[in-house]
């Protein structure tokens, strides 16, 4: 059977010894461990049968071995294949004192100490988080087994004293022979830190239940599981896995630990469960070998939950542990055995998927009410003329639910217009709080600027005035939202200018060129005002009369049309040299040859012309003039003030990018985020402290109890009373402990929402710097360009043109550009209209 397949592997780890045993080899190259035991050696145990003993495992890990390198080789493969519905096993098995622990759990000292355990679940939450093709659900159980019995160590209200005291977990099977172990509760996780906190909380429980007679980590059994629920949207199919992770109790034979009397008794009922392991394996090693034999899974409760890990559907891994030391040879020799029994165990493992029949009759629920919404909607029925208060509660609800969801299959359903309006309105608004608490504040702005605010109230009247905090919100923006409007309208103003410059250049060409297809002076209006209005709306319902002759033209002989084309590509030249100029270049007079690039292409189109008109060339022209606009617009958007550099600032990059920086209308947002971070990371710190002191209180009250129970249990003993005594402090201690346990969950529990939302500061913070960035150069790159373009033009005294858009909402300096836009009209229509315009415009400033 390949690596790939096979169902069970036996791995074995040597623990660091503080002097190795000579005659143990350990070679990891060819995945062999060598005893060598003398005859007469002196160590005081007895070899009268064999010398030398030879293992070859799936690997051996020597003592050097990290952490990180057995999970890789042992729990990296099986967290993959429970990913993909195959059940799991991992359990240590080995002398007390030999590394389960160490090995599943890890060691206290250093992150890097995480055992198995913990790595699994930061595995396995990294993986779900990248897989987004599937809804998963993780959900733990932490179960003990000590004397043949399970005990909930999860158990919520948990303040026991004696393991005996926690919740008794009974295993039940279905009638489909499934383990059904009543009892034994069941957590979900939603993230890593709750499950790893799961997994501390089970520990200290674990430790608490602690006594000298019943030494929990050397007597009993752990069994910490992983259950991963997968499906697909839109799927019936489930798959559940489970992933076991067993810490076993010592191995070692009784004989040897040299308890004798009572103690043995119980140290052998103790253990029964780890001598039914074995009789099982051995069982299961003869089905393996043909014989029909049965297998006594149902002699304990260990060997009942792990019947499918060992000879049942599961990948299992079994990692034995031994200790390098010369006493513990004849036990690790014993683990050896064992473990090579084990790997001759057949495994079959097959994905664990169903059709789920509840899952079923909700997705046939969901389309059922889906299906009666939309005929009801189609109908018309019941439609509401407005919502009221319940409506919109409703409404709110549901995108909650939607929100909060997992389910990627989860849908709103909704038969009434007004309603379905609502929920994107909730939708938009739970977005844009987001956004803003993010400090993406632009987009947030949209939200009181869009119509939807407006449609909303007209659609809503109930709900005006409910919120009068929301409402302040609303007209501190809509006052932000009127300045934007109002250097909209400056810089309309200012593309109006350039048109009507065009119009009246192209006016003078045919004048002195006659010609041969007269240009309507309406054409020419029509052209300037819809030109105007286009540059920022949607391009599709643009006309364009110059472009419509083009068209016309294209459809007769080209000659009669040489002249009119080569108006049209000195208009498209004349175009493109004001707009890359910079929209508020004022003056025009002198735009020739502005753009080397541009003119080029302008003359390449005119050989076009001269043999045939290509229409679209017009249509292109509209459409690089509204590019230009719509760019001009945004650079101006993004800082605050316009920026007055000179060449030489433009040309020092760095001290550039701090200039824009400065100035950039996006910094306030990110540094006033910045400041909250500062404050968050401020707030998770001393959270922080206060879970680990927490977590160190814990730890010596732990300890403390730990050192109680051995006195008294050596004071029964010396006063020979057998009973259990208790020392009058435990009961104290004990509450302190529930104490320390409560502010630990508390903050441990807001530490984790701030961690969240540092995450999410976190990451806007790098996008608002990428996007800074990316604004920057666009910026730079405009600079240049127009510097280009003015020196090209001689036309250095403009050289801060921009200033003119995007300065501020100055009145004079409006009537100042409607003085200097009238004066440039030669038409009395257009200069009529313009005239009303700004009278217009000026009665709306006035209110
Ligand atoms: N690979 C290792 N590297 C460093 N320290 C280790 C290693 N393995 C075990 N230890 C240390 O040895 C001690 C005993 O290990 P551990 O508790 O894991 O043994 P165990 O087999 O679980 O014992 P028990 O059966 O009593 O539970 C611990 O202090 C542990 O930190």
């Amino acid at each position: 059977m390949s690596k790939q397949n096979k169902a069970i592997e036996i791995f074995l780890r040597v623990r660091p010894a503080k002097k190795t045993y000579n005659g143990l080899t350990v070679d990891e190259e060819s995945n062999k461990l060598e005893f060598k035991i003398p005859k007469d050696q002196q160590s005081g145990y007895i070899n009268n049968t064999k010398e030398h003993y030879e293992f070859i495992f799936d690997k051996v890990f020597d003592q050097k071995t990290k952490q990180e390198k057995i999970f890789k080789n042992v729990a990296q493969d099986v967290c993959d294949q429970a990913l993909e519905g195959f059940n799991g096993t991992i359990f240590a098995y080995g002398q007390t004192g030999s590394g389960k622990t160490f090995t599943m759990t890890g060691g206290p000292d250093s992150y890097e100490d995480r055992g198995i355990i913990p790595r699994t679940l930061s595995y396995l939450f990294q993986e779900t988080k990248k897989k987004e093709d599937a809804f998963y659900q993780i959900s733990i159980s932490y179960i003990e087994i000590y004397n043949n019995s399970g005990y909930d160590l999860l158990d919520a209200n948990h303040s026991a004293k004696k393991l005996e005291d926690l919740t008794p977990v009974i295993p039940r099977e279905t009638e489909n022979e499934e383990i059904i172990l009543s009892g034994l509760s069941i957590h979900k996780a939603q993230a890593e830190e709750d499950a790893l906190n799961l997994l501390y909380i089970g520990d200290l429980n674990r430790a608490v239940c602690e006594t000298p007679k019943n030494d929990v980590s050397t007597r009993s059994h752990c069994i910490f599981t992983i259950m991963i629920e997968s499906r697909k949207p839109n799927s019936d199919v489930k798959t559940m896995s489970r992933i076991h992770l067993v810490d076993l109790s010592g191995s070692e034979r009784i004989k040897n630990t040299g308890v004798e009397g009572k103690l043995e008794k119980e140290a052998r009922g103790i253990n029964l469960s780890l001598h039914f392991l074995e009789h099982c394996i051995v069982c299961l090693n003869k089905r393996a070998q043909g014989e029909n034999i049965h297998v006594p899974y149902r002699n304990s409760l260990m060997t009942l939950i792990l019947r499918d890990s060992l000879g049942g559907n599961c990948k299992t891994r079994m990692v034995a542990t031994v200790s390098a030391e010369e006493p513990d040879a004849l036990e690790s020799i014993a683990t050896c055995k064992f473990a090579q029994r084990v790997a001759l165990v057949k495994n079959y493992a097959v994905r664990n998927e169903s059709v789920d029949p509840a899952v079923i009759i909700e997705r046939l629920k969901r389309e059922n009410a889906a299906l009666k919404a939309e005929l009801n909607m189609l109908k018309g029925e019941n439609a509401k003329d407005k919502l009221d208060s319940d409506d919109i509660e409703t409404c709110r609800t549901k995108v909650e639910e939607f929100l909060a969801s997992r389910d990627p299959s989860h849908q709103i359903i909704l038969s009434d217009k007004l309603m379905i309006d609502e929920c994107f309105y909730q939708l938009k608004h739970k977005y844009n709080a987001l956004l803003k608490k993010v400090g993406n504040s632009d987009n947030a702005d949209e939200e009181n600027s869009s119509q939807v605010q407006q449609q909303k109230s007209q659609n809503n009247p109930t709900k005006q005035n409910q919120n009068p905090q929301k409402e302040d919100v609303d007209n501190s923006h809509l006052s932000e939202e009127i300045k934007r409007l109002k250097l909209l309208v400056l810089q309309r103003d200012n593309e109006i200018m350039i048109l009507l410059n065009l119009i009246n250049k192209n006016k003078d060409n045919k004048n002195g060129q006659q010609l041969s297809i007269p240009v309507q002076r309406e054409s020419q209006n029509e052209m300037a005002s819809e030109l105007a209005s286009s540059i920022v709306q949607e391009p599709k319902e643009i006309k364009f009369p110059q472009y419509e002759q083009l068209k016309q033209a294209s459809q007769t002989p080209a000659h009669k049309y040489q002249q009119s084309v080569s108006s049209q590509n000195e208009f498209q030249s004349q175009v493109s040299t004001q707009l890359r100029g910079g929209v508020a270049s004022m003056d025009y007079s002198s735009q020739k040859g502005a753009f080397t690039d541009l003119n080029q292409s302008s003359a390449q189109k005119s050989n076009t012309y001269q043999t045939g008109l290509d229409v679209t060339d017009a249509q292109s022209i509209v459409t690089q003039a509204r590019q230009a606009l719509i760019q001009n617009k945004e650079i101006n958007d993004m800082l605050l003030a316009p920026l007055n550099l000179t060449n030489e600032q433009l040309m020092d990059r760095a001290n550039c990018l701090e200039l824009f920086r400065r100035s950039y209308r996006r910094n306030q947002v990110m540094e006033d985020n910045k400041l909250v971070l500062k404050d968050k990371f401020e707030l998770a710190r001393k959270m922080g402290q206060i879970v680990n002191a927490a977590r160190s209180k814990i730890d010596q009250l732990k300890q403390k109890i730990q050192d109680l129970r051995k006195e008294m249990a050596l004071k029964g003993l010396s006063d020979g009373n057998e009973e259990e005594l208790v020392h009058p402090q435990e009961g104290e201690i004990l509450s302190q402990i529930e104490e320390q346990k409560k502010i630990y969950k508390e903050n441990f529990n807001q530490l984790k929402d701030i961690k969240a939302e540092i995450e999410s500061i976190q990451k806007m913070l790098e996008k608002n710097k990428d996007r800074m960035q990316k604004d920057f150069e666009k910026w730079l790159d405009a600079m240049m360009q127009q510097r280009q373009a003015l020196t090209d033009n001689g036309q250095q005294q403009n050289a801060l043109t921009q200033s003119n858009i995007s300065s501020n909402n100055n009145q004079s300096m409006m009537s100042q550009q409607m003085q200097q836009t009238l004066s440039k009209v030669r038409d009395k229509e257009v200069e009529k209209k313009l005239q009303s315009f700004y009278k217009a415009r000026d009665e709306i400033y006035k209110n």
